[in-house]
């Protein structure tokens, strides 16, 4: 990952569409990172000051422990921050000040909000968030005014010190009072989506991850060949993980609870620890997570977790009931026709991203059509376990 940090020089000219997927671009022949940029969305992170834009930002991207935000200092310009070389997903985060003011003439809001994917706004759920509030409500006006496919996502922040009852009755209050703000502003129709979230735990990796798929298009593709797989290899859970910063691109469409989900982080966690202790070949190795990485944890309560490496940046973690992997053969077999559809959709991706710089090849539906139905069919033939 690269880390800039230089409040000018944005690129307006260039709309960025979707993500752009690291692994075949690198692959590619030929220098083609204006284009990279050109399709790299932006994720803002906004909020008033001291709100936790910086930590959480730091501790998804860059691996900061959470104790270590408390020295962090506040920022007083807009940070950019590139999310590409290491990690499979590619995008730019804008880190803003919390004192920002939209009625400053030096604030381009045709730029910062015109090529925005995403706009994440943190509320920090221990403070009074009345202010808050009425930040979210300019914040959202002025970038609906700009840029109406910008996703609003609105992070209620710090819960790790409030109790259930108390996180509950904040969300439920803060989602009350935004939407009637916004009805109050004429923008009834624009949807806002709540996260309660903490760096002390996993939610804000969740909270970030369920972000990052709203802008990946082939979405539907992704949870549809999960689903493919799980119903043919007697699989309870499966995500499609970025193993560096442990957002999941992807899950079937069973709904996801937490605590599956922090099982899957932890094993990321202890196999990178492991290769890195006994994994390295020679001293010059950087990578300690490549083909030959896999892992099998059997729980003491008949549950299997099973991780395969998918490529160089993503790995499937799956849940299954233990008497389910006596057929380890098929559910490798199975991995393998899923593998192979994956690399298909993105390589489909980045030739029609190529072919036609954004042209509608590259909207969900294009990408989804008679590609999902080859790939259902490699996947579909094999022999579903009983
Ligand atoms: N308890 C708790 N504290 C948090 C959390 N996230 C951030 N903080 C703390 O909140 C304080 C402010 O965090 P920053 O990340 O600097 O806030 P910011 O929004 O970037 O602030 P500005 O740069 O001034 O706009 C730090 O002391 C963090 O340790 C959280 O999830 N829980």
């Amino acid at each position: 990952m690269s880390y800039q940090d230089e409040p000018g020089g944005y690129d307006v000219g260039s709309f960025p569409k979707d993500f752009s997927y690291g692994p075949f671009e690198q692959n590619g022949d030929g220098d083609n990172s204006s284009l990279q940029d050109d399709h790299k969305p932006r994720i803002l992170l906004m909020g008033l000051r001291r709100s936790g834009k910086s930590s959480i930002q730091k501790v998804v991207f860059h691996k900061m422990s959470p104790n270590e935000t408390l020295f962090l200092e506040s920022t007083n310009k807009i940070v950019k921050d590139d999310i590409n070389n290491s990690s499979f997903v590619q995008f730019q985060i804008w880190d803003f000040p919390g004192q920002i003011d939209f009625f400053d003439p030096t604030f381009d809001s045709d730029t910062i909000f015109g090529g925005c994917g995403a706009l994440v706004f943190v509320i920090d759920a221990q403070d009074d968030y009345m202010d808050a509030l009425n930040k979210l409500q300019l914040t959202v006006t002025k970038a609906y005014r700009v840029n109406s496919n910008i996703k609003f996502e609105v992070f209620i922040h710090k819960v790790d010190g409030l109790n259930d009852d108390y996180k509950m009755e904040s969300q439920r209050d803060i989602h009350q009072r935004a939407t009637d703000d916004l009805a109050d502003a004429g923008l009834e129709h624009v949807h806002l989506s709540f996260h309660l979230t903490s760096i002390y735990d996993h939610s804000i990796f969740e909270a970030f991850s369920k972000v990052v798929q709203k802008l990946i298009p082939q979405l539907p593709t992704l949870e549809n060949l999960l689903n493919i797989l799980i119903s043919n290899s007697g699989i309870e859970k499966a995500f499609l993980f970025d193993v560096v910063s442990k957002i999941y691109i992807a899950t079937d469409s069973s709904p996801v609870d937490m605590q599956s989900y922090e099982l899957c982080c932890d094993m990321i966690d202890v196999v990178i620890d492991i290769s890195c202790i006994y994994g390295m070949v020679d001293e010059t190795e950087t990578s300690t997570f490549n083909s030959q990485s896999s892992s099998l944890i059997k729980l003491n309560n008949g549950t299997v977790l099973y991780l395969r490496e998918v490529n160089k940046f993503l790995a499937l973690v799956c849940i299954l009931r233990e008497e389910n992997f006596q057929k380890q053969g098929v559910i490798d077999y199975n991995f393998l026709c899923f593998r192979d559809a994956i690399t298909q959709v993105f390589e489909l991706r980045n030739k029609c991203q190529n072919l036609e710089d954004g042209s509608p090849m590259g909207t969900p539906e294009a990408t989804n059509g008679p590609l999902d139905s080859t790939i259902s069919g490699s996947l579909l033939s094999q022999t579903p376990l009983p």
